[in-house]
């Protein structure tokens, strides 16, 4: 079995700019990776069949999962008479805001790329990562880039001044279209995009705190009260920073002191269930 890790990604800027003719929404958005990790496993199988084993009942065992997408996607587009059984070992929690599914398959296509010796580069995964999903070309890469267009089009950022992350998932799934589908694009208070790539270019971890922001949250907020309770107690239990992620419900705390993540995370155990305290990773070469 050759294994690949698949770490879950947080937004650290999310602004939407407008609302495009096929529907999905011109985006800004600085990521970055976490080390909350899937593990991926991959056996070659010579019948060319693709196979998903998960025994995470939250996750489709069938065509329906991305990473079953991107074996297939890849398949076709090379022509590879070989096939594969993709073992999902499911860390991140599923329809977060964490783009778990989404570096599934980015972690498929690194490893199928490997196992079935096609020898493309990063940049060809991401163009067929493109095909499958708005943020797994990010997963791609990993480490920390801005992402625009729909979200497709990465630019590497260097990784950002090194500190932990609090991650709270609140017990509700939140569907992305839902929520895109219910921003209201005239009454968006944007986020300072390029303060944060200066913050993150600087390495400076008090300008990075100050410029987090995501345009998804207030939607979010409003269908989801327990999401702002849940970022209210965050921020009384010390987190330098706090916001959701993607379009959530996962809020996520960012802390520098070692001292105060111990508390912080004992206080949100209180309230939620699932509570994870990682670092950032915030470098894509962490993934070769
Ligand atoms: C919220 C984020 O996770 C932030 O990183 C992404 O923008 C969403 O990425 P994703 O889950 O990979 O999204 P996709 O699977 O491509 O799209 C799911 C749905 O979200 C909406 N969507 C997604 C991306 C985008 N730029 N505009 C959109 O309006 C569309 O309704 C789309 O049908
Ligand atoms: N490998 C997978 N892992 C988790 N969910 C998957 C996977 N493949 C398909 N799915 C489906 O995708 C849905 C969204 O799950 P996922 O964990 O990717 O959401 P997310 O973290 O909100 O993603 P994003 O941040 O990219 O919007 C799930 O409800 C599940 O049915």
């Amino acid at each position: 079995m050759y294994y690949v890790k698949a770490p879950a990604k947080i937004n650290l800027t999310l602004d939407v700019l407008h609302k495009r003719p096929d529907g999905y929404h011109e985006v800004e958005m600085i990521m970055t990776t976490v080390d909350l990790a899937d593990r991926i496993g991959l056996e070659v199988r010579e019948d060319g069949a693709i196979h998903i084993l998960s025994v995470d009942r939250f996750v489709p065992n069938d065509h329906r999962n991305l990473a079953y997408q991107a074996a297939k996607i890849l398949k076709e587009m090379y022509n590879v008479k070989l096939g594969v059984s993709i073992k999902i070992e499911k860390n991140i929690p599923v329809a977060a805001g964490l783009a778990g599914g989404s570096s599934d398959a980015a972690a498929t296509l690194r490893g199928l790329n490997t196992i079935w010796n096609l020898g493309l580069t990063l940049d060809e995964l991401a163009q067929v990562a493109t095909k499958i999903g708005s943020d797994v070309a990010f997963c791609v890469y990993g480490g920390t880039a801005l992402a625009t267009g729909r979200g497709e089009k990465i630019q590497k950022l260097p990784s950002p001044a090194n500190c932990w992350v609090i991650l709270a998932k609140p017990t509700l799934g939140v569907s992305t279209a839902d929520i895109y589908g219910n921003l209201k694009i005239n009454d968006i208070t944007h986020p300072n995009t390029e303060q944060m790539i200066q913050a993150i270019k600087k390495k400076d971890f008090e300008l990075m705190c100050a410029s987090v922001g995501n345009v998804l949250e207030d939607v979010t907020l409003k269908l989801y009260p327990e999401v702002a309770v849940l970022k209210e107690q965050m921020q009384k239990f010390g987190a330098d920073a706090v916001l959701m992620s993607g379009s959530g419900p996962t809020v996520f705390g960012l802390v520098n002191q070692e001292s105060r993540v111990q508390r912080v995370y004992n206080g949100l155990r209180g309230f939620c269930d699932e509570v994870y305290a990682v670092r950032l990773i915030g470098d894509r070469d962490t993934l070769a």
